[in-house]
């Protein structure tokens, strides 16, 4: 989506609510018609009277022409409304949807670096405020200022003089209001960044309270969090005490149009120029115009409150995407080749024009044969879980290619990449549905005989069936109610079952006890058989069997080898393979706190 200011916004998601909100404006003017009615049945009776011609068929004619009127404009009001919180909603979801599909369509990598509070926020809370402005605006605020015109050209028409009269304190409250709307969109945009804060303190201490509590870190956490409720109860005083004067004197003197027309209709009735039918119409019409009036001031902030929200909104709809094409490519079988790649997070982070000297990789250059097994290593911070990221386009190389089966990746429908690649990383996932249906993620179409075949070769077979409902038992939310060596092995079904050609571990096995170790091991070995595999582990000795290792240092390939090989001529991992070693003969010789002694 292209940017748009706010209200453009809005519009564009209204589109496919457009007859429902033009028929909702449609009945709010015929509401407010309906609603002048009594009035003129008023004037008539009154005018009656004044005259000696009351009649009682007219007077009920005009009392039920008055009580027609006003189920119109109940009726219609009604109408008007429903329509318009159908349309609200309609925005809403719209904006919602799009904002997924934008999440969808945006690099992977951008979209795990969002603060997930600020998302939740936006996409829940930040939408769903517009919705009830929304909703009342079109009924109530049309209605509120058509009939505010509407009484007002009522009043022209029996006497101008009156009508002019009943301005009076107009301009009064205008300069006061005025003078408290001075600095507004300032104050209001500081209010919403307060608010912001205050917000995000919020989700951060709920998210991290388990580390609050390890840490007994409860009373300084508590205390930060209390100084960003109590700050932004401070900041909302004290724009309500700048503005609370205004704001009672302009509501006091708004309405007080008698100021004006009780002095100028005893003088023109004294004057002769006006009747008393007409000086008790004017003086009814005159409060009439005022109350509707004040009522669309409350609107304006109502539109701050939608612009805010669109704003925010706005950030996740100008996301940028990845370019896609909608052919699937032809595959020459499924090696992965990497050519002269780099890659700079400044840049996809920033948005940045030019390639500053941060690459996180720099002119990699590798092939990993199909059916075969790569395997990368290297000091932490050098690059390897972003090389992996890079071929399931988390993020696209800021230099360089990067094929599967002879295609750029570029070239080929995310859905076919993401197809052809099984990813497994230490984050796995479990939504909050059955283990069953968790596992089926992996390939949708699959049978449950299929999924618990799946879950076999996973080794996670034997612990679901010790489940009260085996199968059927929730995941508990993010999958809480599982261990980490559990969750891992669910993934691993999943890749099972999705069976694609190739396997990319992104240190899968890592933080994992010996006897799960040896489980997960045995799941990846039915995950990887017959299949393009890259691993990316800080174990050696589970990647010293692979075909080809990358010793991968501050971005940069150091050696390519077998095992073997980079034993006799690669210091770096001659180093890393004796330490490995080296840690296992505490583990097996020492007490595990000499381990982390000497570590
Ligand atoms: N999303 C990100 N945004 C910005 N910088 C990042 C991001 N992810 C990683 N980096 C940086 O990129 C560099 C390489 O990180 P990467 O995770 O690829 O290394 P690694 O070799 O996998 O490390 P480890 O073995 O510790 O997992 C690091 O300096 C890291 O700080």
């Amino acid at each position: 989506m292209e940017a748009k200011n706010w209200l453009k916004t809005v519009f564009y998601f209204a589109r496919p609510c457009k007859m429902k909100m033009i028929i909702s404006v449609i009945c709010a003017i015929i509401s407010v018609v309906g609603g002048l009615v009594p009035y003129v049945g008023v004037y008539r009776i009154i005018t009656m009277f004044f005259d000696g011609h009351q009649n009682i068929n007219d007077i009920i004619l005009w009392i039920a022409i008055s009580v027609g009127g006003y189920s119109i404009k109940f009726v219609f009001h009604g109408i008007s409304t429903v329509l318009a919180h159908i349309s609200a909603y309609s925005i809403l979801e719209n904006m919602r949807i799009q904002i997924t599909k934008r999440l969808m369509e945006a690099p992977l990598g951008s979209v795990l670096n969002q603060k997930i509070g600020k998302m939740k926020s936006v996409i829940i809370d930040r939408v769903e405020t517009i919705e009830l402005p929304l909703a009342h605006l079109i009924p109530e605020g049309i209605s509120n200022l058509l009939l505010s015109i509407g009484v007002y050209v009522y009043l022209i028409i029996i006497d101008w003089r009156m009508a002019l009269a009943a301005l009076m304190t107009i301009p009064i409250a205008a300069i006061v209001y005025g003078m408290m709307l001075k600095g507004f969109n300032k104050q209001y945009a500081d209010y919403m960044e307060a608010s912001n804060h205050v917000n995000s303190i919020i989700v951060e201490y709920v998210e991290g309270i388990e580390v609050i509590k390890a840490f007994n870190q409860s009373t300084s956490s508590y205390e930060r969090f209390e100084k960003a409720v109590n700050s932004f109860k401070q900041y909302t005083l004290e724009w309500f005490r700048s503005t609370w004067k205004h704001m009672t004197f302009g509501a006091s003197v708004l309405p007080s149009t008698l100021m004006g027309t009780m002095p100028m209709g005893m003088f023109l009735y004294i004057n002769g120029s006006i009747s008393p039918a007409d000086i008790a119409i004017s003086l009814i019409l005159s409060l009439g115009i005022v109350a509707p009036l004040t009522s669309f001031t409350v609107f304006v902030n109502d539109l701050k409150t939608i612009e805010f929200a669109v704003n925010d909104a706005s950030a996740f709809l100008n996301m940028k995407v990845l370019d896609q094409v909608k052919e699937n490519a032809k595959l020459q079988g499924y090696p992965i080749e990497l050519q002269d790649v780099s890659f700079s997070y400044d840049l996809e982070n920033e948005g940045k024009d030019s390639i500053k000297d941060s690459h996180v990789l720099q002119d990699i250059n590798l092939t990993l044969t199909e059916g075969t097994f790569g395997a990368i290593v290297g000091p932490s911070g050098g690059g390897k879980s972003t090389l992996a990221k890079l071929i399931v386009r988390f993020w696209d190389v800021t230099k360089g290619t990067i094929k599967i089966g002879g295609v750029n990746i570029k070239n080929m429908p995310l859905e076919q990449l993401m197809d052809t690649v099984s990813f497994v990383t230490q984050d796995n996932f479990l939504f909050n549905c059955s283990l069953m249906e968790n596992i089926r993620l992996g390939n949708p179409k699959a049978s449950d005989k299929e999924v618990i075949q799946a879950a076999k070769a996973a080794h996670c077979h034997h612990f679901i069936q010790n489940l009260e409902k085996g199968y059927e038992t929730y995941a508990g939310e993010a999958g809480a109610k599982l261990s980490g060596g559990e969750k891992q092995r669910i993934a691993i079904a999943r890749a099972i079952l999705k069976d694609a050609p190739i396997v990319i571990l992104d240190e899968a096995t890592a933080f994992t006890d010996p006897e799960n170790e040896d489980k997960i091991q045995k799941s990846i070995a039915s995950l990887t058989k017959g299949k393009t595999l890259l691993v990316i582990a800080h174990r050696l000795s589970t990647i010293q069997n692979a075909d080809t290792i990358i010793v991968l240092e501050k971005g940069r390939i150091l050696e390519t080898g077998t095992h073997q090989e980079l034993l006799s001529h690669c210091e770096l991992y001659k180093d890393m393979w004796q330490s490995h070693i080296s840690t296992k003969k505490w583990v097996v010789h020492n007490d595990i706190r000499e381990v982390y002694k000497n570590v």
